[in-house]
């Protein structure tokens, strides 16, 4: 078994995107700048946003927080939405989901300029993602294409099972993994909620990639020995042993099912650091103006 080790990858894609920052200011050009916008007061919100700003500080990227209150209304968040679209020192911004319920999330996500879609979430980016078009990546599917490609994974005829269809995880995942290149060319069985018998699929994957959001869902005898294991899902519970106050959980109940994978993510270290510098590459994108409206 061997662990991917997402924080390191993502500490040496950060060392890269630093150089290329640097790069980029000594050519005279303009130091790429990334706007979070956080509403309310989610602690693992709150983590996320900081994580991504502390990430943007590392490599010497601009960035900023618009905090807004919980009680902000949907008509003000799209206002500010629509400032960050036209405000020509702002690259690229996202707005951390989720939102308070009397708050749209199609509503807004629609509303982020497409050149400015860093999390590519809007319908233009998504739909340019399924054409292979150049375009933002969804953050975390981003992430792990590039863990696939720095371990060497080999996709090319895998069975990929993938495990939850969310907007920005399953589905655009289970999309990539199926692209005509590498990483890609798997067949691919997207599962959900109303899949029948899903531990007689998961039993078939090569690739498996878990984001539903349930601790521990997935055990050892729902999958193959020699299975290549992307765990997304992130959970807290409280622990008062821990210094924060919580412990994390994958949606892989890691210690069971680790043995049989070949390589496997952890929870936290896997995918979560990825999903960060990939935002990280989006805005650099975003920055030097290379995506088509
Ligand atoms: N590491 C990272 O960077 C990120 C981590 N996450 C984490 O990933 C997890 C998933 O989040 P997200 O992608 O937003 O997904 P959502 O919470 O939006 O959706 C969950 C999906 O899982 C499916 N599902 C629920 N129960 C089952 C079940 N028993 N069997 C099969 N499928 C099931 C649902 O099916 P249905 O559609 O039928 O309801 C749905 O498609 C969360 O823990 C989240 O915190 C999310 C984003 C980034
Ligand atoms: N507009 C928007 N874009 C997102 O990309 C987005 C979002 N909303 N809402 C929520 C999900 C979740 N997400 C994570 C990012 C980093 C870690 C991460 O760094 N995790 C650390 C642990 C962090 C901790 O201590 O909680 C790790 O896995 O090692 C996890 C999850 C981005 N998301």
């Amino acid at each position: 078994m061997q662990l991917i080790d997402g924080k390191k990858t993502a500490a040496e894609i950060k060392d890269e995107v630093a150089a290329e920052i640097a790069l980029l200011k000594d050519k005279g050009g303009k130091v790429p700048h990334l706007v979070a916008v956080l509403v309310g007061s989610n602690g693992a919100s709150i983590t996320y946003v900081n994580a991504k700003i502390e990430a943007c500080k590392k490599v010497g990227m601009h960035s900023s927080i618009v905090r807004l209150n919980d009680t902000v209304s949907e008509k003000e968040l799209l206002e500010e939405v629509a400032k960050l679209n036209n405000d020509k020192d702002v690259d690229g911004f996202i707005v951390q989901l989720p939102l308070p319920k009397h708050i749209s999330e199609k509503k807004v996500t629609e509303a982020i300029s497409p050149q400015k879609d860093v999390d590519g979430f809007h319908p233009s980016n998504i739909g340019k993602m399924m054409l292979n078009l150049p375009t933002f990546l969804p953050a975390t599917p981003y992430g792990i294409l590039q863990l696939i490609e720095r371990y060497n994974i080999e996709t090319n005829g895998k069975h990929c099972v993938v495990v939850g269809r969310s907007a920005i995880v399953g589905s655009p995942v289970a999309n990539l993994m199926s692209r005509n290149s590498y990483p890609g060319n798997c067949t691919v069985t997207l599962t959900h909620s109303r899949t029948v018998n899903l531990p007689e699929i998961t039993r078939t994957a090569d690739i498996l990639i878990v984001a539903l959001g349930k601790p521990e869902f997935i055990t050892a005898d729902m999958v193959k020995e020699g299975v290549v294991i992307f765990d997304v899902g992130i959970t807290r519970k409280a622990d008062s042993t821990k210094k924060s106050g919580y412990k994390l959980f994958g949606d892989v109940k890691f210690d069971e099912v680790a043995p049989k994978a070949s390589f496997i993510t952890p929870v936290p270290g896997g995918v979560g650091p990825m999903t960060i510098v990939s935002l990280l590459k989006n805005t650099i994108l975003a920055a030097k103006g290379k995506m088509e409206s």
